[in-house]
């Protein structure tokens, strides 16, 4: 198969869909890679390291894009929309419940689109998972970043010191994401509170981290009380493939004292801050709502994109292996962990949480890939 790595072009996205080592992977199976010229220097990776795992360096994204199946690690944004055509295969993260433009592009033009964000293993996601670690720990370092009061915060050092009160970090959602940031708050000394759904999850937590955490089962009115008594939040909920919900209030916002923070970290999914109305970037990463300090970066790991990018190739290599070996009808009935990443074939949204959130009609990816084949 020809595959394609287009040089992404979000806002300080420095990440690479394949390393050297994934391309010469690929190649060894006997598959021909077409990598961006530039592509991987942000990550550390020059053309000639590509070019040395058996890469062929092309000039221009179109030519990346032509290839049978793109491999990229953010959404599309609406530029590399034109790029899209009945029969490519596009393999990256896609958060389609909160793209419903690019939602419409991909079922108009017919793509097989794959997201790394959907694919699930034992009820884990394998392909978020090392992001979310990345996401999860930078989380808190941005918090206590934005705290200083150089940079618009209270001025509190979440470690406090002898004779002087710790910061109080409350991360809501105890997953990936809520796990490592409350590790890095707990690292750094602040008292931490998580919150979450699953009375499972937090018996999980409380067994991981004793009494350096207090947890909380997840309700509004618990919410309101952590979130008016922290210094730093973080938004680390969520429900697979469809829009988050809006469990943190403009009122709770309003209850916090100046100077705080918070962290939306699923933003990317919608965002759990009824105050987080857009995404902000690594160039200017927050904005101030009620005295709080916002920040809403939907490409957390694009700012460490060295340990991003080989933490996440980690991953999605074996997946692009088994595509590009078998093609997306044979990977996915072999391997069924990989059929929940198909977002959209033939024309239909067939993950069904996108469908429900953006209203259109679910089609399973089975008969998804009985339409194609009659189309065929
Ligand atoms: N902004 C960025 O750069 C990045 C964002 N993310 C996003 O972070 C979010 C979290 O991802 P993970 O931690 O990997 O997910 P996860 O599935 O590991 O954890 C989600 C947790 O949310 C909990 N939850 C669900 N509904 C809840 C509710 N109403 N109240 C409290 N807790 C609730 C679940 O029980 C689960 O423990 C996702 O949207 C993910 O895409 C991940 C990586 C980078
Ligand atoms: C998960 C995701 O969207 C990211 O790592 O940018």
């Amino acid at each position: 198969m020809m595959i394609g790595v287009p040089k992404e072009i979000k806002n300080n996205e420095n990440r690479v869909a394949l390393t050297p080592a994934g391309v010469d992977a690929l190649v060894q199976a006997g598959h021909n890679v077409y990598v961006e010229t530039t592509a991987g220097f942000g990550s550390g990776f020059s053309d000639e390291d590509y070019i040395h795992a058996g890469a062929k360096i092309v000039n221009t994204p179109a030519e990346a894009w032509a290839s049978e199946m793109v491999m990229k690690v953010k959404e599309p944004l609406s530029e590399e929309y034109d790029y899209f055509r009945e029969g490519l295969i596009l393999f990256t993260y896609l958060h389609l419940a909160a793209e419903p433009e690019l939602a419409k592009a991909l079922t108009e033009k017919g793509v097989t689109a794959i997201a790394y964000e959907t694919i699930e293993s034992n009820g884990t996601l394998p392909l978020l998972t090392p992001m979310s670690e990345v996401a999860g720990r930078m989380s808190t370092q941005m918090g206590a970043q934005f705290l200083q009061k150089t940079n618009g915060g209270k001025g509190v050092l979440l470690a406090g010191i002898p004779g002087v009160q710790r910061g109080k970090v409350t991360v809501i959602g105890g997953g990936v994401v809520g796990t490592n940031a409350a590790k890095m708050a707990m690292g750094l000394g602040a008292q931490v509170t998580m919150i979450d759904l699953s009375a499972q999850r937090l018996r999980e937590l409380d067994d991981i981290f004793g009494d350096r955490v207090q947890t909380l089962m997840s309700n509004p009115s618990n919410i309101a009380e952590a979130v008016a008594d922290s210094d730093l939040v973080v938004g680390a909920v969520l429900i697979p493939g469809a829009k988050a919900p809006k469990l943190v209030t403009d009122e709770m916002i309003q209850n916090m004292s100046p100077g705080s923070v918070v962290v939306d970290v699923a933003i990317d999914q919608g965002g759990i801050f009824e105050t987080v109305d857009h995404i902000t970037t690594h160039d200017n990463p927050t904005y101030e709502r009620h005295g709080v300090v916002h920040y809403a970066v939907a490409n957390m790991p694009g700012a460490v994109p060295r340990t991003s990018t080989i933490g996440l190739t980690n991953v999605t290599v074996p997946y692009a292996l088994q595509i590009a070996n078998k093609g997306v009808k044979k990977a996915v009935s072999d391997n069924p962990t990989l059929q929940p990443g198909v977002n959209t074939l033939a024309g239909a949204v067939t993950y069904e949480a996108v469908a429900k959130d953006l209203g259109y009609d679910y089609v399973s990816v089975d008969e998804a890939l009985e339409k194609e084949h009659h189309l065929v």
